[in-house]
């Protein structure tokens, strides 16, 4: 079991954090179910990915997925995905593979309940204000997954974007990926744009499409490579991006480019 999924054996933590907001007769009256409850520590990261699932019922979302095949490489893997809204997490937990923690910001940490389930999840809290501390954290995980089999999902956007295309992809993924010589799986998610935009308000129920791409290999590659690496991704995951929305091909201007972001700016609709 890894360092990172065992913080779950804290799951009691989580129960005692709940108990706490109960009344006290409320907290004699649940303190039987303790033992059971402590249960979760052992079950944690299945019960909360039962529970999310669950959402997209009430939410009226539909996820359509292919390639689940392309999870079940041997040992550790960087997964990489497109980050639209809030919504991903339930994209998230519909196709998430055992063993697997993500990349957060560390304000997520703070948020209540939800910051400690993250944290028991094992999710790895970087710092995007620190550009020195976000890549030693990321250097010891390179380490770390390969010592204990983990894979780590990294969403390379660094951020929400929910305009249907890519951001340029910040490289600590690849840098990653290079540096512990697993490989990169690419994820996509369709655009939530057709049923989902936060600035018009708009939410109706939807249908998204997720394919999971085939692994990309790192062994051999150096530093000097990343660039290489990102770019490559990038452009793979743009036009499956595009092709699961609905939206023209984008092959013809991608021809000859090297560099992401200057290769976003040519693009249409940028
Ligand atoms: C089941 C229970 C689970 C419960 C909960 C589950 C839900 C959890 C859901 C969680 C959802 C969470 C969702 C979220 O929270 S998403 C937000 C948090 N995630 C990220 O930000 C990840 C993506 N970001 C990056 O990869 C950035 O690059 C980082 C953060 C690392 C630095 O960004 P920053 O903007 O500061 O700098 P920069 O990117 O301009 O890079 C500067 C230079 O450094 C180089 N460099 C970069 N990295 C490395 C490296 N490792 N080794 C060596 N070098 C490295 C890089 O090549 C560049 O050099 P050059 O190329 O220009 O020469
Ligand atoms: C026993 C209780 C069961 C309750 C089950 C609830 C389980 C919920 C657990 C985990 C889901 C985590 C949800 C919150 C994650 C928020 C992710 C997110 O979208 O963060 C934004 C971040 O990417 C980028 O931030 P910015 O776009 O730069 O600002």
């Amino acid at each position: 079991m890894s360092r990172y999924i065992l913080r779950a054996e804290l799951a009691p933590l989580l129960v005692a954090h709940f108990l706490l907001l109960l009344s006290p007769t409320q907290l004699f009256t649940s303190a039987p179910a303790l033992p059971a409850l402590l249960l979760t520590a052992f079950f944690f990261h299945r019960i909360i990915r039962a529970i999310v699932r669950t959402f997209k019922y009430f939410f009226g979302v539909r996820f359509e997925v292919k390639g689940l095949e392309n999870f079940k490489v041997e040992g550790p893997a960087i997964i990489v995905s497109n980050h639209q809204s809030v919504l991903d997490m339930m994209g998230l937990m519909e196709v998430l593979p055992d063993n697997c923690v993500q990349v957060g910001k560390k304000e997520l940490m703070y948020m209540g309940s939800v910051g400690l389930i993250m944290y028991l999840g094992g999710v790895i809290f970087i710092n995007r204000k620190s550009t020195s501390s976000a890549k030693m954290v990321m250097s010891d995980v390179a380490k770390t997954m390969v010592a204990e089999n983990v894979k780590v999902w990294v969403y390379p956007e660094g951020t929400r974007n929910c305009t249907g295309d890519l951001l340029p992809f910040k490289k600590g993924a690849f840098h990653l990926a290079v540096q512990a010589q697993v490989p990169v799986i690419p994820v996509v998610y369709s655009s939530f744009t057709a049923f989902y935009n936060p600035k018009t308000k708009l939410f109706t129920s939807g249908k998204v499409k997720v394919e999971v791409l085939p692994p990309i290999e790192t062994k051999g590659l150096t530093s000097d490579d990343v660039t290489d690496l990102t770019d490559r991704c990038f452009s793979t995951m743009r036009e499956t991006l595009f092709r699961l929305s609905g939206r023209p091909s984008v092959t013809c201007a991608l021809a000859g480019q090297k560099a992401q972001p200057a290769l976003c700016s040519l693009l249409p609709g940028r």
